[in-house]
């Protein structure tokens, strides 16, 4: 079973981007590695469901809870291609999972109810679901005006031709993911967290530093 790496932050933080720079970092040190991203939007009927969500294109309002079902089943309707590339690697990098639900869907219900609704989440998806917990969770911290202008720079989205999707349009709802992951990865719910920021003396660190830094990290728990 390969050593599950989650790279999680908001949105435009520079995920893919570093998941990639990891995946080619760990190459270059000898280990097999493979990236999965989600949600796998055109691989799965709940990733189907969350393109037409997050375009705005459904004919109901969506609850959290319902949104978490549809990011959770996403991930069930993977669970076997997940162990499938586990079974075949040293490591795999997930572009998002199980803490990018809890993070997002606790900012869109009032304080009182967040951390329930994350440990109802977390349930589902680990219990229920079965999907097994990463052995290391990366929470790339990017300034909030930074990760605006990256998201502008992304290439077109599957489901939308529009700049922001409608998480991403939502700035309070991006304040408050930030705040979830930072207390997350204090707390290490949901297993082992490292907190990697991308900004350095105002500016935007090359992807290479980010992902060494990162690689370095699992290396590390590889060995050790
Ligand atoms: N460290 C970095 N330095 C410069 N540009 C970056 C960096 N990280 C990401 N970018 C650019 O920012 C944009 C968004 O990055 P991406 O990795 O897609 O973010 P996310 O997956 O978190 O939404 C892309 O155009 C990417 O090339
Ligand atoms: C994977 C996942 C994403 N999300 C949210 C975060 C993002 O705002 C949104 C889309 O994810 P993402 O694929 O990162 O966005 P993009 O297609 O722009 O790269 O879904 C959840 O709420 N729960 C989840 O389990």
């Amino acid at each position: 079973m390969a050593f599950l790496l989650a790279i999680e932050g908001a949105d435009g933080a520079g995920k893919a981007t570093a998941t990639a720079a990891v995946v080619a970092h760990l190459a270059a040190q000898g280990l097999s590695a493979c990236a999965l991203s989600f949600p796998r939007y055109t691989d799965t009927v709940g990733g189907w469901a969350l393109g037409e969500y997050l375009a705005e294109r459904l004919p109901r309002a969506v609850s959290p809870q319902a949104a978490a079902t549809l990011y959770a089943l996403d991930r069930f309707e993977s669970r076997a291609h997940l162990v499938d590339m586990a079974a075949r690697h040293d490591v795999v990098v997930f572009d998002r999972y199980i803490a990018s639900n809890m993070a997002y869907q606790a900012a869109q219900v009032p304080d009182g109810e967040a951390e329930a609704l994350m440990t109802w989440i977390a349930r589902l998806e680990t219990g229920q679901f079965a999907l097994p917990v990463p052995d290391l969770s990366v929470y790339l911290d990017t300034p909030l005006a930074v990760a605006r202008t990256l998201i502008a720079q992304k290439r077109r989205r599957s489901y939308t031709d529009d700049t922001y999707d409608a998480y991403e349009a939502d700035l309070g709802l991006q304040a408050r993911v930030r705040a979830n992951y930072a207390a997350m990865a204090d707390a290490a719910m949901l297993g082992e967290w490292m907190t990697v920021e991308t900004v350095a003396h105002a500016a935007l660190r090359p992807p290479e530093m980010i992902a060494a830094e990162i690689a370095d990290a699992v290396i590390g728990r590889l060995e050790g």
